[in-house]
């Protein structure tokens, strides 16, 4: 017998509670079990699983020594683990929220500085007329000096930045920084602006399995059943069905909706949200209706895409 399917998802900040909604927006409900102080839990009705609750940072360590199965983190954090993280992590599913753009700011009085060419620039100059490197604020080394080195920037160094970053130009502990931001407001409240080519990544909270880790049938049958309930619910929310009256006789009209985007099913088909107007209409056009539209609660697919790349990876 192997053991539980170990989940690591976030025990504080912002991501918790995010990540708490969409797991019971999924019918997954969340309940602390106890451990010492309350950092494990279970998930209601998902038998053989053993949930974590670690920070944000230790997830994509946890991910990466192969401690846990899956886990639910920032893709910024999972990328700034360093070296070839397709090899160690499978990315499942981007969760659409815990936003964040990974960014080059430079204060906003460089007034001619709005590239990574221009920054090549200043770090040039600045080795010229001082005798020392630019210095770049950031906690984010590993991406930092990728990102750098891809733009041909080599004359900087960085000094490490755990906290208020944004204040370092302005207090004379670094020319420029690398962070992360979401609504721009601590850029704009400390003077800095984001050079054009300066986004480094656009992050968001995902679900990602460890590749490290050992995954046994029975893990792997656990984790099959949670990817296909959050894959029946993801796609629920981005599709209705839509239903008329006679639909089984409109073979070439449905042949239309499938080429509209339209997926085929019982008694009509199911349309991306976006489309079902346009879908609806090229019904109404043609006589039919009235054409009703509801949303779905739950899509299951016969296949899980997500669940059949982790397999074919962990198997073996
Ligand atoms: N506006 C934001 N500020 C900070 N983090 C954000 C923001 N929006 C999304 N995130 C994401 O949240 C994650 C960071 O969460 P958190 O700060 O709780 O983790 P941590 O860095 O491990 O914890 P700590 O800061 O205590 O070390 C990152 O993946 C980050 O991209
Ligand atoms: O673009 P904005 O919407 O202004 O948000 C970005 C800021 O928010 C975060 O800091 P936070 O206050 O979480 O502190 P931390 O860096 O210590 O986690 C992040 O590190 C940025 O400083
Ligand atoms: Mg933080």
């Amino acid at each position: 017998m192997s053991g539980p399917l170990i989940i690591a998802v976030p025990s504080k900040g912002r991501l918790k509670e995010q990540v708490e909604e969409w797991l019971a927006d999924c019918g997954l409900k969340l309940s602390v079990s106890g451990g010492a102080r309350g950092y494990m839990a279970e998930i209601k009705g998902l038998a053989g699983a053993q949930v974590r609750l670690l920070s944000a940072g230790d997830i994509a360590e946890a991910l990466d020594s192969g401690e846990v199965h899956l886990g639910v983190t920032g893709e910024d954090l999972l990328r700034e683990r360093g070296g070839d993280l397709d090899s160690r992590a499978l990315l499942l599913r981007a969760l659409g929220f815990g936003r964040a753009d990974l960014v080059v700011a430079v204060p906003k009085s460089w007034l001619d500085v709005d590239s990574m060419a221009d920054l090549e620039e200043v770090a040039h100059d600045v080795l010229a007329r001082t005798g020392r490197r630019m210095r770049v604020a950031t906690k984010y080394l590993v991406q930092t000096r990728a990102y750098f080195a891809r733009h041909g920037v080599a004359d900087y160094r960085i000094t490490e930045s755990s906290g208020a970053t944004e204040g370092a130009p302005a207090a004379g502990a670094a020319e420029l920084i690398v962070d992360i931001t979401t609504t721009g407001a601590t850029l704009v409240a400390n003077g800095l602006k984001i050079l054009g080519d300066g986004v480094i990544l656009r992050s968001q909270a995902q679900l990602a399995a460890s590749l490290r880790a050992t995954w046994s049938d029975g893990q792997l049958a656990v984790a099959e059943r949670l990817l296909r309930v959050i894959e029946a619910r993801a796609t629920a929310h981005d599709s209705a069905t839509l239903v008329w009256p006679d639909s089984e006789g409109d073979e070439d009209l449905i042949g239309d909706l499938v080429a509209a985007g339209a997926t085929r099913r019982p008694n009509g088909v199911l349309a991306p949200v976006d489309r079902i107007a346009a879908i609806s209409l090229l019904l109404t056009a043609k006589g039919r209706g009235p054409v009703t539209a509801s949303r779905p609660d739950f899509v299951f697919e016969t296949s899980c895409a997500p669940f059949e790349s982790l397999a074919r990876r962990v198997k073996n």
